[in-house]
């Protein structure tokens, strides 16, 4: 399992080893500087024969082939003690500009600077802020570091340096920011910012290092309100921050590691107030699965086990106009594993069900779980009959009927067109299944002017605001879906983007149907369970959309600085569902 912890609960944490006189901004220090040579080393290793003496010159692309430890959050954490990491390589020459803002996030930078001027690097610090960290300031200039000031030099000579630079490293602002970052920070990085964006693909430019944050993302909820210096790589202190693994602010990190600082966040619930929506000691932030989490969530069949006790799984999918949604679902469903499919339609869709799988039946009866809506448009009139089926299942599900009316409650997943069709509260083991345009549609009707710019820009606000606002457990999909429970959020990324085609929200919605159905009394006793095999389905669908896209080694990595890794090709849909049996098998393997 992967954590983020806020800002607030970060400084609880520190707070006593401060008070105790552990020194945790020179074991910062020390861990980032030690990063920053290895990515130098590295990069120097990698110019070819007779390229000029500059680092960068030659190197043709943001990546640093050849190196062994890339990492995405959480992926492993470094021990503060790994210095001489950068040993292995010659750094001497290279050129690092530093950007420092007033506080101590300045502060880790500055010391890191000098440890870096002391390994022979040209070291340039630009100050952003009239004061700054007295100490990682003398530390620095001792170690024969150059310092400039934004107040005596002209931005766009700050935007040249850098673009000579090797590494920066950002250390404007960490978990202390507020807002978006002010003058003159704020002019800088959008200046730097848009040279970096006018570059030709594939031109020679800096490696950056965001110190503990990219400067100026929202640290606590992931949003990126204002400009923000785009990361290669982020080294970031005592535990992964909300805005490292939430959108959109995930896409600005690069690389993240996180350096043991002794915290203990996850060993302990600490009290720090937390982000809005949050009660104090409520644990992580925002969580996400890993493979060895979703091992331990999948309901493996026994030998006393027979198929309604592994689980059925109704699906109301698929209308005449739509009927490949009804064929992609049950695949879903049926190849997660579901001890039986029961598809309700009309019958030419039926039949083409039959036609790809001939083990789903077609008749009514108990189910264990619901997967309501993909291929039923919400305002289609030839979708009348598929809304009353959709309309009798939400009765159930949402307590609406007796149980004598219904067969009781059951676990569901409201997709696409059934989310229009909600109309009273939920019990959190109803999962709505929007992407951001349905979540905006959703959150107008309930009275919310937002539109889907909005969505996309607070995908945590909005998907908790649904959540609140429904009861329903909400999986906001994406390339990193966001998803909203009872017990709090998880941010899932999981998938290449080669995901992003039509039916994968089908698929997607069948699957977790089946994990739902499978431990459907479970999912009804524990609120917060249905969100975990939300999230676990989301890994899965992702897993099976690697497999068949041929790529290779985690989405982080892969989405990172150039490393090698395969980018995979293109997919469809039923192929991702085809290929949930291998995934699932990987999983409970520990593959
Ligand atoms: N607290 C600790 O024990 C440790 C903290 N560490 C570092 O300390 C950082 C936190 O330090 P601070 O609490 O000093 O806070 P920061 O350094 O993150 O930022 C606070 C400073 O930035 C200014 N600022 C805030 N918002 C701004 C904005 N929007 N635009 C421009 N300037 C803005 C404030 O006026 C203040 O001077 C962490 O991110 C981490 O890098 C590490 O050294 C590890 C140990
Ligand atoms: N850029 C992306 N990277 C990875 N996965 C993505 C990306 N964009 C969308 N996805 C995933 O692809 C699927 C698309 O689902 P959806 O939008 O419902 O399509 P449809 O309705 O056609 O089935 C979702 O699982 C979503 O999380
Ligand atoms: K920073």
């Amino acid at each position: 399992m992967i954590e983020a912890w806020t800002a607030p609960d970060v400084r609880a944490a520190e707070k006593p080893l401060l008070a105790a006189g552990e020194p945790l901004m020179s074991r910062a220090a020390h861990a980032l500087a030690a990063t920053v040579l290895r990515d130098v080393a590295a990069r120097r290793r990698s110019l070819a024969p007779g390229s000029p003496p500059r680092l960068r010159g030659g190197l043709g692309s943001d990546g640093l082939p050849g190196e062994a430890a890339v990492r995405g959050p959480g992926a492993g954490r470094r021990g503060a003690g790994a210095r001489g990491a950068g040993a292995r390589g010659d750094v001497r020459g290279a050129r690092a500009v530093l950007l420092v803002g007033a506080g101590n996030n300045g502060g880790d930078t500055l010391f890191a600077g000098a440890l870096l001027a002391r390994r022979g690097l040209a070291v340039t610090a630009v100050l952003a802020a009239p004061r700054v960290h007295d100490a990682g300031l003398a530390a620095l200039r001792a170690a024969g570091g150059r310092v400039v000031s934004l107040f005596d030099v002209r931005v766009p000579v700050v935007v040249a340096e850098v673009a000579e630079a090797d590494v920066v490293l950002d250390g404007l602002v960490g978990i202390g920011a507020h807002g978006v970052l002010r003058p003159p920070a704020g002019g800088l990085v959008r200046a730097l910012a848009d040279a970096r964006a006018a570059l030709p693909h594939g031109a020679p430019r800096p490696w950056v290092v965001a110190v503990d944050v990219p400067s100026g993302i929202g640290v606590d909820d992931g949003t990126v309100a204002g400009p923000v210096l785009p990361a290669d790589r982020t080294v970031t202190f005592g535990a992964l921050k909300p805005g490292l693994v939430l959108p959109p602010a995930v896409h600005l990190a690069g690389i993240v590691e996180v350096v043991d600082l002794g915290l203990g966040l996850g060993d302990r619930r600490v009290t720090g107030g937390g982000a809005p929506g949050r009660s104090p000691a409520s644990g992580p932030a925002v969580r996400r699965l890993e493979a060895r989490d979703v091992a331990a969530l999948l309901r493996v069949p026994g030998p006393r086990d027979h198929k309604y006790t592994r689980g059925v799984v109704g699906v109301v999918a698929g209308t005449e106009a739509f009927p490949g949604a009804a064929v992609l679902a049950v695949s879903g469903a049926a190849r997660a594993g579901a001890g039986m499919v029961r598809y309700l339609g009309p019958e030419s869709v039926g039949a083409l069900v039959l036609g790809r799988r001939p083990e789903v039946v077609t008749t009514g009866g108990r189910v264990q779980s619901w997967v309501l809506g993909p291929g039923v448009p919400a305002d289609d009139d030839a979708a009348d009959d598929q809304g009353r089926r959709i309309f009798g299942a939400l009765a159930a599900v949402t307590g609406l009927l007796s149980a004598d009316v219904t067969g009781g409650a059951v676990p569901a997943v409201v997709d696409a067109g059934a989310i229009e069709l909600v109309e009273h509260r939920c019990p959190p083991s109803v999962v709505i299944t929007p992407h951001a345009g349905e979540l905006t549609a959703l959150m107008q009707r309930l009275g919310h002017g937002v539109d889907r710019a909005g969505v996309e820009a607070e995908p945590l606000r909005w998907a908790r605001a649904a959540h609140e606002a429904t009861g329903a457990t909400v999986l906001l999909k994406g390339s990193v879906t966001v998803i909203a429970g009872q017990d709090g959020v998880f941010a899932q990324a999981d998938g290449p983007a080669w995901l992003a085609t039509a039916g994968a929200g089908d698929v997607l919605a069948g699957l977790l149907g089946t994990l739902l159905a499978s431990r459907s009394a479970d999912v009804l006793a524990r609120p917060g369970l249905a969100a975990e095999l939300a999230a676990a389905a989301v890994l899965l669908h992702g897993r099976a959309a690697w497999a068949v896209s041929g790529g290779s080694g985690d989405a982080q990595a892969r989405a990172g600085a150039g490393t090698g890794a395969r980018a995979g090709g293109p997919v469809v849909a039923l192929d991702v569902a085809d290929a949930l049996p291998a995934a699932i098998a990987d999983v409970l393997a520990g593959a």
